[in-house]
């Protein structure tokens, strides 16, 4: 089976006509654009919030009417994979860097589901390295700061060089071990200088689609 498809495409049972919906970023995403692009083309009228430039050119290559912050009052729904999801449906997210405005885009969204494989559902968070993301400016004071929360920071590279997110910013992949406190982490993060945000994302989702004993299910929040 092809978890992350038939998990995207699941999604778009909560897409109604006229909505505002949030379009996620990644390979599971893809799947959920993808359908949504069709059913656009067959009439569904809804309007696009793209979370990244990758997902922005998709959406515009399937026809799919975009908006920006200042055309709507609020997002409908917003659907985005995860990296790791806990039992209570906290998130890492930011395996591909766009974090930041993911988490922009679901803190606006009225209802916020998770499509995430079978291989992100964990007990603690943490395995996955949390992607940071940080400004330029000061990046070796930043990586002191962030060591002294515990946490072992790697540059994200690509090709030879520093990745730049969409916002011009670095990421930095963290090694904490176990996230045993993930909101405290949050906050502790975003309170340091250069850090403008991080893939932690505590009590955002409103459900998560996945594969739980080969079944397909919807887990909502408690
Ligand atoms: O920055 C990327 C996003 O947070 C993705 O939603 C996350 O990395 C999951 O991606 P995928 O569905 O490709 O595993």
């Amino acid at each position: 089976m092809n978890e992350k498809k038939v998990i995207g495409e699941k999604a778009l049972e909560y897409v109604k006509d006229g909505m505002v919906v949030g379009l996620g970023t990644g390979s599971t995403a893809y799947y959920f654009t993808s359908k949504l692009g069709e059913l656009v083309q067959q009439g569904l009228n809804i309007k696009g919030v793209p979370t990244s430039k990758k997902t922005e050119t998709l959406a515009n290559e399937l026809g799919i009417p975009l908006v920006s912050f200042n055309e709507i009052e609020k997002i409908d729904l917003a659907v985005d994979g995860a990296d790791e999801v806990d039992a209570d449906l906290n998130l890492i997210k930011g395996g591909g860097g766009a974090l930041l405005r993911e988490k922009i885009i679901a803190a606006s969204a009225k209802t916020f589901i998770v499509i995430a494989d079978s291989h992100k559902n964990v007990d603690t968070l943490g395995t996955f390295p949390l992607p940071v993301e940080v400004v330029p400016f000061g990046l070796e004071m930043t990586i002191k700061h962030i060591r002294d929360l515990g946490g072992k920071t790697e540059l994200r590279q690509q090709q030879g060089k520093p990745f730049l997110t969409d916002n011009g910013n670095y990421i930095l992949d963290t090694n904490f071990q176990e996230i045993k406190e993930p909101k405290e982490l949050e906050k502790k993060l975003n309170l340091i200088p250069g850090v403008v945000d991080n893939g932690l994302f505590v009590g955002m989702a409103d459900a998560v689609i996945t594969i739980i004993d080969k079944k397909l299910v919807t887990v909502f929040r408690k």
